[in-house]
């Protein structure tokens, strides 16, 4: 046990007031990413003012004139290296701003005259309420009970990860688990998460509070927050101390050779991951997942999407909400958490909001699960 372990100190943080305002009303307590800033976990490539030799089968959207001059188009290798692996996008553009990246509609959507639970029903011309398909092979999945069960299938049955995994509490130690198997997936030749993971945020641009110095802790308003923070940071310093000591093979060491990499792949896990019930086959679980692309979506507590699971084909679709008009220009959200409190948002997002508002639409959703993520939700509207 280390508990004097200095953690990982952001170089750019200004934390003087604690909580800064976010772009939506809401605070954070980093201040916004810096674009293009170079640090150990991969800086997020941003737009290119040079131009790009157009991809063969799929273009990029075309990147219309901004609305507004602090939202960045993201690096067209993002949508390349999703395309040829079958991730779509509809209607909707990547963009870096205050908020990191966010997910922009390029066009006006007119609302649906009523909802539908499946896009299988869903006639050719309405297609356009999907903005985004997201095929399970992308996805870092993980079940939430034993027997525990991940996907894809990247870990060699004889691989030290797999004793690490199954040494944690399934129900509670989701993150330590979907850490883990990040962290794998980075070192997997050829896994695209290696060239997804330039487009996740470093350390010193995530904003969960796992990052976080002890000196920016004492400045937060809520002691006990800050109590609970030092709690997790100790877990994650232990957990990888008891597993990533002298003794482990090479093949476990280079996963995370020093403890800021573990923090940072946890940190990762608990502000991206996305409850869920699959069904693969006959087995339905619940399981925490890692969902590319999906995970770019920003929160709103009036969002204008939400997310559905395609059983049949085993995508993650992203769909506008029924009833909804959309602006060119507009952000694309969800709600991550319906019901939580807004020191839950703080810690794990490392964001709050002043209002936590109940929908005032007349709308029935079913969340599929409530504790610990974003939560993937089904919905009918009532005419
Ligand atoms: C699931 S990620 C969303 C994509 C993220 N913006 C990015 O750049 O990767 C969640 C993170 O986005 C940011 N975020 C999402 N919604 C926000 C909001 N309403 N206000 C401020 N920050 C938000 C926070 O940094 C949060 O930890």
């Amino acid at each position: 046990m280390a508990s004097s372990f200095p953690l990982y100190q952001p170089t750019h943080t200004i934390f003087s007031n604690t909580q800064f305002k976010g772009s939506r009303g809401g605070f954070f307590w980093r201040t916004s990413y810096s674009f293009g800033s170079l640090t150990e976990n991969k800086a997020r490539p941003i737009k290119s003012s040079v131009a790009t030799s157009p991809f063969p089968l799929f273009q990029p959207p075309h990147v219309e004139e901004e609305s507004s001059s602090e939202l960045e188009p993201v690096d067209p290798d993002f949508y390349k290296i999703g395309y040829v692996r079958s991730m779509r996008a509809y209607g909707v553009q990547f963009k870096e701003g205050p908020d990191g990246f966010g997910v922009y509609a390029s066009k006006d959507v007119e609302p649906l005259r009523r909802a539908r639970l499946s896009t299988n029903d869903f006639p050719n011309d309405e297609v356009g309420q999907v903005i985004m398909e997201i095929p399970l092979e992308l996805m870092l999945t993980i079940s939430k009970k034993l027997p525990w069960m991940f996907f894809p299938d990247i870990i060699p049955l004889d691989h030290p990860i797999f004793d690490i995994i199954n040494s944690t509490n399934p129900e509670t130690d989701w993150d330590l688990r979907l850490a883990c198997l990040l962290l794998f997936a980075f070192d997997c030749e050829g896994n695209f998460w290696q060239l997804y993971g330039d487009f996740l945020p470093s350390a010193d641009e995530c904003t969960n509070l796992l990052l976080a110095s002890e000196e920016e802790l004492l400045e937060l308003q809520d002691p006990n927050l800050a109590s609970t923070i030092r709690k997790q940071q100790q877990r994650a310093l232990e957990f990888w101390q008891n597993n990533w000591h002298s003794d482990v093979p090479l093949k476990i060491k280079r996963l995370a050779r020093d403890p800021q990499r573990f923090i940072w792949a946890v940190s990762i896990a608990q502000s991206r991951c996305i409850n869920m019930q699959t069904r693969i086959g006959a087995l339905t679980q619940e399981a925490n997942m890692l969902i590319p692309y999906a995970d770019m979506l920003n929160h709103s507590f009036e969002p204008n999407c939400f997310f559905h699971w395609r059983f049949k084909d085993r995508m993650l679709e992203v769909l506008i909400n029924a009833g909804q008009r959309i602006r060119k220009g507009d952000e694309m959200t969800v709600n991550y958490m319906s019901s939580q409190k807004n020191d839950m948002y703080m810690q794990r997002y490392g964001f709050s909001s002043p209002v936590i508002h109940t929908n005032a639409r007349k709308i029935d959703t079913l969340e599929v699960s409530l504790i610990g993520g974003l939560t993937a939700t089904t919905k009918s509207v009532h005419k």
